[in-house]
């Protein structure tokens, strides 16, 4: 059997139906990438889960990370990985794809075992938080930041009322290594402490006695402070007074100035060490919040927890609040990740941005940092790509509601109309339009959104190389 070797993981070139039955009418759940779906090693008739993707880097990345991952007991498992060139019915040609067999979890998402629940308590609140950070610990141990940590990737592994949770879809999984990358909520700012690590490591080539920045892995804190806050109350820190499904310039605003409460009707009776974790996971501040290592021996996590009978089943059996609050985390993490977009800081000898090379001058004379005009070429670049990943994101939402094949969505006209206007001269945006029968205004026939969506991204990731050479 011939192999291609990835970091640590083996990739396998035969075909995967030498080893694998495939349930091809059965699906476990499906998500961006598509269905997932059961198979039964042909030998020792365990049943796992297959997930299919194209095969590209940044799927083969996912593997590999989830890979290096597996092993431990709140992560789900990586089995096997297989390239074949497949022809699914309907396609014109074979298409190289990756076939990853994983531990199959049959116990569901955490949120709907929450729902089901009669008594959920704080102690288990407790219980389920320390998987979840074992499972993060497990990740930040060897540098990979997960970046999609909520609650629709963590899964059950059986209907048991023990059951593990385990952490799955590494999609945006990432190494993070500590190399310096402008950490920001939006492409217009960058943090003064980043700059001064910055100045400092120009100045002597490292920089002594500060840790490595880990923005990413960060994010994955950020993202267990929400999920540990609604286990813990049934609704988002972060909402909108009104239902919307777009995050309001209002919402975004209150999640940078970490503007949220513990109203004192609903949070009363949760004990102030559950509390406690919640504000020093949502702290602003990336560089101050708890890292994976203080959870892990945060006192709410190392001793029993209280008993205390919580509201959070009742609150998030309301599926539209549930669905709402899933919809924000989702759009707040593709937010989080917007710092992939922006290029890593250059020495300051190569540095071609004024601004930026401003700012240091700024930093180094001691001046306050003011935000910077929006008109330098990076930040043109930027909003070019905030652009496309508005429109990633709509096609990923719209699918979620069924609406598949379409090419009457004004919206998505005009989201995809904002995005060209942004990326004029992108002739990779033009072609792949072209191929999607673009007419300049609307499409000449329909268009599934989940392939327009992967299309998008692979260019996002190009363009993002690109910049970054
Ligand atoms: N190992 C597994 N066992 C059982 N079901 C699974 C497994 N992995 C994924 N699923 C189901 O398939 C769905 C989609 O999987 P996954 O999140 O990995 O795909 P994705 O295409 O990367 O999705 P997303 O849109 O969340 O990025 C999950 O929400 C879950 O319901």
């Amino acid at each position: 059997m011939e192999e291609v070797k990835a970091t640590h993981l083996k990739i396998k070139t035969n075909s995967i139906l030498d080893d694998y039955d495939v349930i091809w009418n059965q699906k476990l759940g499906t998500g961006i990438s598509g269905p997932v779906r059961p198979c039964i090693h042909k030998k020792t008739k365990e049943r796992c889960a297959l997930k299919c993707l194209a095969d590209r880097p940044k799927a083969r990345t996912e593997c590999t990370l989830q890979y290096q991952c597996s092993g431990h007991p709140n992560i789900v498992g990586v089995y096997s990985v297989y390239a074949n060139e497949v022809q699914f019915p309907g396609e014109p040609l074979p298409r190289p794809r990756l076939f990853i067999v994983m531990e199959l979890m049959k116990g569901g998402e955490l949120f709907d075992r929450i729902t089901k629940k009669k008594h959920f308590t704080e102690r288990e609140a407790a219980k389920y938080t320390r998987q979840i950070t074992a499972a993060v610990a497990r990740c930040h141990s060897l540098n990979i930041a997960h970046r999609d940590l909520k609650p629709e990737n963590l899964l059950f592994k059986d209907n048991s009322e023990d059951a593990l949770i385990k952490l799955s879809d590494f999609g945006f999984a990432k190494i993070d290594d500590g190399t310096l990358k402008t950490p920001q909520f939006t492409p217009y700012y960058v943090a003064p402490q980043i700059l001064e690590a910055q100045a400092r490591k120009n100045l002597q080539g490292h920089v002594p006695g500060m840790p490595a920045y880990t923005y990413d892995k960060s994010c994955d804190m950020w993202s267990i402070g929400v999920i540990v806050y609604i286990m813990l109350c049934g609704y988002p820190p972060f909402y909108s007074e009104t239902p919307s499904r777009q995050m309001t310039n209002n919402m975004k605003k209150k999640i940078m100035a970490g503007e949220y409460t513990f109203p004192t009707e609903d949070w009363k009776n949760i004990s102030v060490e559950a509390k406690d974790v919640v504000r020093r996971l949502l702290d602003v501040d990336p560089t101050k919040r708890m890292n994976i290592v203080e959870l892990q021996h945060h006192v709410w996590l190392q001793y029993e927890a209280p008993e205390t009978m919580l509201m959070s089943p009742a609150i998030l059996m309301d599926k539209v609040s549930l669905e709402e609050a899933r919809l924000m985390h989702a759009q707040q993490l593709t937010n989080m990740r917007q710092p992939d977009l922006q290029i890593t800081l250059k020495p300051m000898k190569t540095a071609n941005n004024p601004i930026l090379k401003k700012r240091l001058h700024n930093l180094a004379s001691k001046n306050s940092l003011e935000p910077p005009e929006k008109s330098s070429y990076e930040d043109i670049e930027n909003i070019g790509l905030q652009k496309l990943q508005d429109v990633i994101l709509y096609c990923l939402t719209q699918n979620g509601n069924g609406n598949k094949e379409d090419n009457t969505d004004l919206q998505l006209c005009s989201l995809l109309t904002a995005a060209i206007e942004c990326n004029q001269g992108v002739s990779e945006l033009q072609e792949m339009l072209h191929r999607f029968k673009w007419n300049g205004s609307g499409f000449d026939s329909q268009v599934n959104k989940h392939d327009l969506a992967a299309a998008i991204d692979d260019l996002v990731l190009h363009r993002r190389q690109q910049i970054q050479t």
